[in-house]
């Protein structure tokens, strides 16, 4: 948290600022795990997530506008100037837009909340899938899954399209949101998938600028916004280990933690190397996607 500045909002990960007219979302080198904020920071997580979107927002910028104004610090407005080398990499001005009310999912994978519906109902938010399909099992069309934004501290509640459309009061915005979810993320999918890594599905945020033109909000196709699975560990029938994720989750679940998941307290700290491992990781899905070195 930045003192000093106009804080709206804070996520478990991201703080929002009002600067101006504008808005600056920071991204902290906090990390979660099984719903809880970890009492231990990944170094450089922040910096490595807002420039792996900012990428995805250029590799995207043929499908649909973004809300970024700037992530280079110098472009910042002067009165940002004191905080220029906390913010440094990690934080992105953006133009401030109306928001659209409804987190937009799409899946390529099935697992997480999809694959519980689906092995009650054979349905995904009211659609019906293939038979004969397990944890993991990938999806040759993704599916847009819409939820609607939870209370802190909930679960988003999953809702079928139609609902969506009423909620919103607006089936054409709806519709467009299916479409532009289901196009950014089948791109984002493939060019993962040609990089070793597997976009199991993704959430984004949609806004609209004064005119009404819609425009991709938030942070984009992060660890953080979306499941990343390593290809080469790809076994459907099964919970995916995950590619940022896993050694905290395998660590915290270990009898070395001293944790257990099913108790109702915090997770302890996490050891050095277990640290510095997960911000391996994140250099590594970084470098792979971008092909450029982190620094
Ligand atoms: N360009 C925009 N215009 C208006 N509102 C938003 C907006 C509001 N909420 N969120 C999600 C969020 C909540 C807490 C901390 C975060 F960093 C981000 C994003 C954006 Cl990105």
């Amino acid at each position: 948290m930045i003192t000093g500045l106009n804080h709206l909002a804070s996520g478990k990960i991201r703080d929002l600022y009002a600067v101006g007219g504008d808005l600056l979302l920071v991204a902290s080198d906090r990390i979660s795990a099984y719903d809880y904020v970890l009492e231990s920071e990944i170094p450089d997580k922040g910096r490595i997530l807002t420039q792996l979107s900012m990428w995805w927002f250029g590799q995207l910028a043929d499908l649909v506008p973004n809300h970024v104004l700037t992530a280079d610090v110098d472009e910042f407005p002067a009165e940002l100037a004191p905080y220029k080398d906390e913010l440094r990499g990690r934080a992105m001005l953006c133009r401030r837009l109306a928001m659209v009310p409804v987190e937009c999912v799409a899946r390529g994978y099935l697992t997480g909340s999809g694959l519980a519906e689906y092995e009650k109902n054979g349905t995904a938010n009211g659609v019906p899938l293939p038979a004969g399909l397990v944890d993991g099992s990938r999806l040759d069309r993704p599916i847009f899954t819409p939820a609607m934004k939870a209370e802190v501290g909930a679960h988003d509640e999953n809702v079928t399209f139609e609902e969506m459309a009423e909620r919103t009061g607006d089936p054409e915005l709806a519709a467009r949101l299916k479409d532009l979810t289901l196009a950014v993320y089948s791109r984002a999918r493939d060019i993962a998938e040609g990089r070793g890594i597997l976009l199991a599905d993704t959430k984004f945020e949609f806004g609209r600028l004064p005119g009404g033109t819609l425009v991709l909000a938030d942070e984009v196709l992060t660890p953080d916004s979306s499941r990343f699975w390593p290809a080469d560990q790809w076994h459907p029938g099964r919970a995916q280990p995950s590619f940022d994720k896993q050694y905290v989750r395998d660590w915290l679940t270990s009898p070395a933690s001293g944790w257990d998941p099913r108790s109702d307290t915090p997770p302890p700290a996490l050891p050095e190397e277990v640290v510095q491992a997960t911000r391996a990781r994140y250099v590594e899905a970084y470098e792979r996607l971008t092909g450029v070195k982190f620094v």
